[in-house]
């Protein structure tokens, strides 16, 4: 059965292909020689309290258009003097409505760590990403095989970037257990359904050694969604649509790390 996972793979591979054509690994090679160092994402957010990586998403399969965005860089800017340790960018054009000019622009505007969230499938675009400035990448081990998880974790961080290991069931948070992943992110949404499990992050966080940097991701839609995380023992939260599309950016961002900042865990 295809799933809309396999669907976006799919494009992002169509899409990777051109890219490779204009901009050889080599050139990558030379680009991430000369880029300014990777800032410790880890360390940040395994640092006291709830962190918050916000993030900046235009559009999504389940949700189609959520905001215009015609300026990513004000956007994470704000994200950033409000509070948040990290800025996520989508960079998916076809379904998120995302770029690498995105990614260029974030990175240009914030001192903060900047994750590119993308659909990764091969080394080429953990080059890529290095080369336009990220700090973290993503790595979704519902769309990988063991073997990928593994070099493209290493990759990440010869290249000094923190690999942020997404699951979103027992089998894959074993997976990503045993591939040495030190930041699992527990995605309530089924990206081969889109459904959204809310009790997902409390069922596989048992299964997650003590030392290993635990974020919830999705469907999250303020403080009080952050506040039952941080309980849950999360260290960080990552959020999308409630930000884009809220009224107040800024407001939202300094009550979900405040929430976060008076919940100590319930077995910390
Ligand atoms: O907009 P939300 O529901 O706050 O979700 C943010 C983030 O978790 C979501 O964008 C996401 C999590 N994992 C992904 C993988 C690919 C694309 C997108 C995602």
């Amino acid at each position: 059965m295809t799933t809309v996972l396999d669907a976006i793979v799919a494009g992002v591979r169509e899409d990777l292909a051109v890219r490779a054509e204009q901009v050889s690994l080599a050139d990558l090679e030379r680009r991430v020689a000369d880029a300014a160092a990777p800032i410790d994402a880890e360390a940040l957010l395994r640092a006291d309290g709830l962190s918050l990586i916000a993030e900046v998403k235009r559009a999504s399969p389940s949700k189609g258009a959520l905001a215009e965005i015609p300026d990513p860089a004000s956007l994470a800017v704000a994200y950033a003097d409000a509070g948040a340790t990290a800025i996520s960018v989508l960079t998916e054009g076809r379904r998120f409505n995302g770029s690498l000019d995105d990614l260029d622009a974030v990175r240009e505007a914030v001192t903060i760590p900047v994750l590119r969230k993308d659909f990764m499938v091969t080394d080429y675009q953990l080059w890529e990403a290095r080369a336009h400035g990220a700090d973290i990448i993503l790595l979704i081990v519902a769309s990988l095989t063991d073997d990928e998880l593994v070099r493209m974790h290493t990759l990440a961080h010869d290249l000094g970037m923190t690999a942020l290991v997404e699951v979103h069931d027992e089998g894959e948070t074993q997976r990503a257990v045993d591939a040495g992943a030190r930041v699992i992110g527990v995605n309530a949404r089924n990206l081969k359904t889109l459904e959204v499990h809310a009790d997902t992050f409390s069922r596989l966080v048992p299964l997650i050694p003590p030392g290993i940097v635990t974020v919830a991701e999705s469907g999250i839609s303020g403080a009080d969604d952050a506040r039952m995380y941080a309980a849950q023992g999360a260290d960080a939260v990552l959020v999308g649509e409630a930000l884009v599309r809220g009224a107040d950016t800024s407001a939202m961002v300094r009550s979900i790390v405040a929430a976060g900042a008076r919940t100590e865990p319930e077995h910390a």
